[in-house]
């Protein structure tokens, strides 16, 4: 189910295959994959589009003049900005160039304004995929400047030229890429087109397996998100059941000035089908929201932490009453998420660390990247420079399950099971959303389901309800966090509807 492989398990597949092969056909087959997905892009009248190849001096750039004497035979007028590099390159890249040049494709050398100053149908990045080893820079990067300004669409080859295939970052420091409309990588998918800037240089995604052998793919530890990794969780309602069949959820936070983000949490746990929710204040408790007189409005002080599934964290801060209510809620023997201002506590102290590490119940921690760089004490540009191994770091250090939020949000498990998820858009920029996210995750656990299916599907339609909503024209912009709440109650019901048993 949508595994995804580093570049060193990509290089052990590809070189167990070209062992298996005649020399150059897993090229050639990257070549035709490449120009199939090209002409898909292009107007009906084949013999009317231009396209331009950027033909990088490795063998991505092998793959883009394999294109290119397939799109040229299909009667594209193809002009090709060829980089030979200095280094000595593959035989299978001279067979790719010579038949280029054995077509009618024009090789050109084009300056970037040239570039703008003429109308192309697609533009094909073949400049560099798995091999690119350091910063675009000088005339490569006012080539991609210019690239990315047209307004016709960019199909990537393999990885957008300029982001890093396993991390999803720009290539740095100060680098640039490649923003394609569509990318069609190679042999498998990768998680960097997934995460951190992946999502906004790859654009959509398909994969060409190359017809290599699926027992050269070993087991991946690496996934898309997906439906299938939590339905056996879904389940119908049945009739003969009352409120206590479906798990309490206490929010613990709401601190002076920030009560809004508890009631967030607590209406999130609501709609998504706890039983009862109780919204738990670290200082002044309001007598009942008004919105939502369902909510049971407590000082933290006063409640029970073994009396219901517990989302510590949203608007908690960090004051003395705050400190001890997530001591008392660490202490508990409830299932735990901790956000926002309960990872501030934590990382600044060892000793809820320490605590939290003697756990037997579940926990579920929701940094966003700053926080997550505070609990691992490194800087955000280190946690977004490689999000999947900070994901995992933090699971072992914490021996929970961590949903590192951001563009491709990245789950990981203590033993090393990562996540990717594929749901959400620039809409959940906002306030209050991951309050959101805390109190629909809190919600789960309350109804039984393992922590770890239990993020991966908070996520999900947490996603999913900010897509709903851009599709039905309420966004990306000026989506409000409490927009979210009937949009994921109304996915989830879809959601059960379909899978439940
Ligand atoms: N091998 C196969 O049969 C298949 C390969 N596939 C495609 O191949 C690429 C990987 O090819 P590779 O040659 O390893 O790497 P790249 O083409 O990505 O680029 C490497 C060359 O680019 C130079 N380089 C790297 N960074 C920069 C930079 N910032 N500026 C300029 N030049 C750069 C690098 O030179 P060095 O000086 O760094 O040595 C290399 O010359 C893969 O992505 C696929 O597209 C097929 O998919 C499958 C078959
Ligand atoms: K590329």
């Amino acid at each position: 189910m949508n595994p995804l492989y580093t570049v060193a398990e990509i290089r052990q597949i590809e070189e167990a295959a070209a062992r298996r092969l005649p020399e150059g056909a897993l090229m050639q087959r990257a070549g035709q994959a490449a120009a199939n997905a090209a002409l898909d892009l292009l107007p009906f009248s084949t013999s009317r589009a231009r396209v331009l190849v950027l033909a990088g001096p490795g063998n991505n750039g092998g793959d883009a003049l394999e294109a290119s004497a397939h799109l040229a035979f299909a009667g594209a007028q193809i002009t090709i900005l060829h980089f030979a590099g200095g280094q000595p390159t593959s035989a299978e890249r001279e067979q790719a160039l010579q038949r280029a040049r054995g077509s009618t494709a024009k090789f050109e050398e084009l300056a970037p304004a040239a570039i703008a100053a003429q109308e192309w149908n697609l533009v094909v990045d073949g400049l560099f995929g798995i091999g690119l080893k350091r910063p675009l820079e000088g005339a490569m990067r006012a080539l991609v400047d210019a690239v990315n300004a047209l307004p016709c669409q960019r199909l990537a080859l393999d990885v957008p030229s300029g982001l890093d295939a396993d991390s999803g970052a720009i290539v740095g420091p100060d680098g640039a890429a490649v923003r394609a409309t569509h990318t069609i990588t190679f042999i498998g998918d990768k998680p960097g087109l997934h995460t951190c800037d992946g999502r906004d240089c790859a654009g959509a995604v398909q994969v060409a397996r190359l017809d290599i052998e699926p027992t050269l793919f070993q087991s991946s530890r690496q996934h898309l998100n997906d439906v299938k990794f939590f339905s056996r969780h879904l389940r119908a309602r049945r009739h003969n059941t009352h409120k206590g069949s479906y798990g309490n959820v206490a929010v613990i936070g709401g601190a002076r000035g920030m009560a809004g983000a508890a009631i967030l949490a607590a209406r999130a746990a609501l709609m998504s089908g706890a039983g009862r929710v109780y919204a738990c204040f670290a200082e002044d408790a309001p007598a009942y929201d008004g919105a939502h007189p369902e909510l049971m409005c407590r000082l933290a002080g006063d409640f029970d932490m073994d009396s219901a599934a517990l989302a510590a964290g949203p608007g908690l801060g960090t004051g003395p009453a705050a400190r001890a209510a997530l001591a008392r809620a660490i202490g508990s023997g409830s299932p735990l998420l901790l956000d926002a201002d309960a990872l501030n506590l934590l990382a600044a102290e060892p000793a809820l660390q320490a605590a939290l590490a003697e756990r037997g119940a579940p926990v579920v921690v929701t940094p966003h990247p700053l926080e997550a760089a505070r609990l691992l004490g490194v800087s955000v540009t280190v946690v977004q420079a490689d999000r999947l191994s900070a994901a995992r770091e933090l699971a072992q250090r914490l021996r929970a399950v961590v949903v590192l939020k951001g563009s491709g949000t990245v789950l990981a498990t203590q033993d090393g099971h990562t996540v990717i998820n594929t749901t959400g858009n620039p809409a959940l920029a906002t306030a209050g959303t991951g309050d959101v996210l805390s109190g629909l995750c809190a919600s789960l656990l309350a109804q039984g389901w393992p922590a770890w299916e239990a993020a991966l599907a908070a996520v999900w339609l947490h996603g999913m309800a900010a897509d709903v909503l851009v599709t039905e024209g309420a966004g990306p912009i000026g989506v409000t966090a409490g927009e979210l709440i009937p949009a994921i109650r109304t996915a989830l019901n879809r959601m059960v509807q379909h899978h439940a048993r």
